[in-house]
């Protein structure tokens, strides 16, 4: 039986709804990010779960247990936010002991859980600091041993990185994500970040505009998304408009395209995508010929844009250390028919 369950969670706001029967089912220990842009749901979905936002019909069940009418604070849930929402006037250590004192433990008890959850985001010797005195980092890991010291069943995440520096959020990426499979404790993190939702999660609910386009692990969602929207979202991608012109041939600005199309109908407007990496782009005078139009230089790779016959085109290439091709440069492009998805065209 899985851990925590949404059934069938709905949110209307007058006539709008922001939430559509959303179902899904969490396991024990799982780290689930909720992804999608801007107004999609996600932070909807996060406090009906947390019991700040009543659901307009379903229910949260929670190891067994229908908690959807249960307040907040009897539902034992960690929470940080984007803000911190740290008390000024208290140092780290307090901070941190506070929900404990919240819940009636002996003050000898709550410090000493405070300072090793302290210890546990590394704080050892700041405990106390009050929050005006440290960077947006320290204050954010206290926010999360504040969340973790009372050892919830769940802990929710509401883009918890996002005010960091990039450098920053890329190197707390991996400790929370440590932090969290060390502790075992089931996490809900809530990003418009893709990179954040792929680098940390067990799987991946990507929403648009309250509907759950595709529930799977990072490398699924990856490699094999439902629809365009997906692909476009998670990762970079060339979405190509074309007709399905015979079994495995898609027509794109009248070039014939090899792809596997033996679910699609002959006829049908179909959209390709195509990841920047998977092109290998050369100079032997074979594949799709193309004209260099950008040449940025990533460090790790190559970032191309490049005209062709099949229309304007994104290209990635691991760096090897020699020179890449320059702006203005001529080059081919090779890929492998199974490095296409064709999107819709289905009989249905
Ligand atoms: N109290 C409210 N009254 C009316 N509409 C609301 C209310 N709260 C949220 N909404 C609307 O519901 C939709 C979903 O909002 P939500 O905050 O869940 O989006 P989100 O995916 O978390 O977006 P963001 O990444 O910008 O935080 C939005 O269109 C928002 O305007």
């Amino acid at each position: 039986m899985s851990f925590l369950k949404f059934d069938s969670l709905r949110k209307e706001f007058g006539d709008f709804v922001a939430v559509h029967d959303m179902s899904l089912s969490v396991e024990r220990g799982e780290f689930i990010s909720l992804l999608g842009p801007s107004g999609c749901g996600k932070t909807t979905t996060l406090q009906m779960v947390a019991g700040l936002l009543s659901p307009t019909s379903g229910k949260v069940i929670l190891d067994g247990k229908d908690i959807t009418n249960t307040p907040p604070n009897k539902r034992g849930l960690g929470i940080v936010f984007q803000s911190y929402a740290l008390f000024p006037h208290m140092s780290a250590l307090d901070n941190v002991a506070f929900g404990l004192e919240m819940r009636g433990v002996g003050k000898a008890e709550r410090l000493e859980r405070a300072h090793n959850a302290l210890n546990q985001v590394k704080l050892g010797q700041f405990v106390d600091r009050f929050p005006k005195d440290m960077s947006g980092g320290q204050r954010q890991r206290v926010a999360l041993a504040r969340a973790l010291v009372i050892e919830p069943p769940v802990l929710l995440l509401d883009e918890p990185l996002s005010n960091l520096d990039a450098k920053l959020r890329e190197d707390m990426r991996i400790e929370l994500r440590l932090l969290q499979q060390d502790l075992g404790v089931t996490t809900i993190l809530v990003t418009h970040d893709q990179e954040e939702a792929l680098s940390m999660s067990d799987r991946i609910v990507v929403m648009q505009q309250g509907d759950v386009s595709q529930v799977a692990a990072p490398l699924d969602l990856y490699e094999r998304p439902l629809n365009s929207f997906v692909s476009d979202f998670v990762g970079k991608t060339n979405i190509l408009q074309g007709k399905v012109t015979d079994k495995n041939v898609v027509s794109v600005n009248q070039i014939a395209v090899s792809v596997n199309t033996e679910a699609h109908v002959v006829g049908a407007d179909v959209a390709l995508s195509i990841r920047p990496e998977k092109f290998t782009m050369s100079s032997d005078n074979a594949g799709l010929p193309v004209r260099v139009k950008a040449s940025i230089f990533m460090g790790a790779s190559w970032l191309y844009s490049v005209e062709s016959d099949m229309g304007e085109l994104l290209v990635t290439q691991p760096n090897t250390g020699s020179a890449g091709f320059a702006r203005g440069d001529s080059a081919y492009l090779a890929w492998e028919e199974g490095a296409l998805t064709v999107f819709g065209g289905v009989q249905a």
